[in-house]
């Protein structure tokens, strides 16, 4: 983590908890996390679709610290795309992020790098910070070329964005032999990568951009991984997704693994 970058810990909560859940979550993190947390580090939830209204009443009503995004957006902003979200109805939820190139996206729904730079695209069109996910597969790791990849993944979808626009970007390096499987990465996998990452987008935009955008890493974290994580100077943060089920785990990991706030 550097001070330049204020963490940021979103919690993707993928296909889980109804619009009543998510109520009750966001609850017992608005009650555990205090201003001392937020000041230290900014807090999302990214619940489904179904959730965002209730999110959305629930943070405003109570004007809670908590942001919130949606994990998914269309590439169209508005027309016959049966099923689609837009950016456009997103943003009117109050939505910060979205997140895009999830591998989840990638896999399941065969989104390539082109679809993905799209859906960046489509984020900035509506005003929404695209959280961007890149992350090798294990016979790519295996192979030794997953910074190659990650950067790969980075300059497809950064295609035409410009540098106004990056500066806002924040990025998740999630390597998919992470994700769901318990087996995190070493601090130091996670350094490699995210200080690649920050060193490409330096070539394609400026220092400065390289130094505001914020680089999470996502894959098995958990409260007792979390510091060491946060350890790496390149690294900025977390994209959660089973542990930020769990809001007592999640809160620890808002506070880098530390028990009390
Ligand atoms: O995909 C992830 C977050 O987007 C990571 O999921 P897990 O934290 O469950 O490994």
């Amino acid at each position: 983590m550097s001070t330049a970058r204020k963490p940021l810990f979103a919690g993707n909560w993928k296909m889980n908890l109804n619009h009543l859940e998510a109520i009750a979550l966001v609850q017992k993190l608005a009650f555990s996390l205090t201003d001392k947390d937020f000041d230290r580090a900014d807090v999302a939830v990214l619940p489904p679709f179904t959730d965002l209204r209730s999110v959305q009443t629930l943070v405003d009503g109570d004007k809670l610290r908590i942001v919130y995004g949606a994990q998914d957006l269309s590439v169209h902003d508005s027309g016959a795309y049966t099923g689609e979200i837009s950016g456009t109805m997103l943003a009117k939820l109050g939505c910060t992020y979205v997140l895009a190139g999830h591998s989840e996206r990638r896999q399941y729904h065969r989104e390539d790098d082109q679809v993905v730079g799209a859906k960046v695209q489509a984020a900035y069109r509506h005003s929404l910070t695209p959280i961007l996910c890149v992350g090798e597969g294990l016979p790519v790791r295996q192979a030794g070329g997953h910074v190659a990849y990650a950067v790969s993944q980075l300059d497809a979808a950064l295609n035409g964005v410009k540098t106004e626009q990056a500066r806002s970007l924040v990025l998740a390096y999630e390597p998919v032999w992470a994700i769901g499987t318990g087996e995190v990465a070493t601090p130091d996998d996670a350094q490699e990568v995210c200080t690649a990452l920050r060193a490409r987008l330096a070539e394609l935009y400026d220092a400065e951009v390289a130094a505001a955008v914020r680089i999470l890493y996502g894959g098995s974290v958990k409260s007792d991984n979390i510091a060491g994580i946060m350890a790496q100077p390149d690294v900025d943060g977390a994209l959660v997704g089973g542990a930020s089920l769990d809001p007592a785990d999640f809160v620890k990991i808002c506070r880098f693994g530390e028990i009390s706030g």
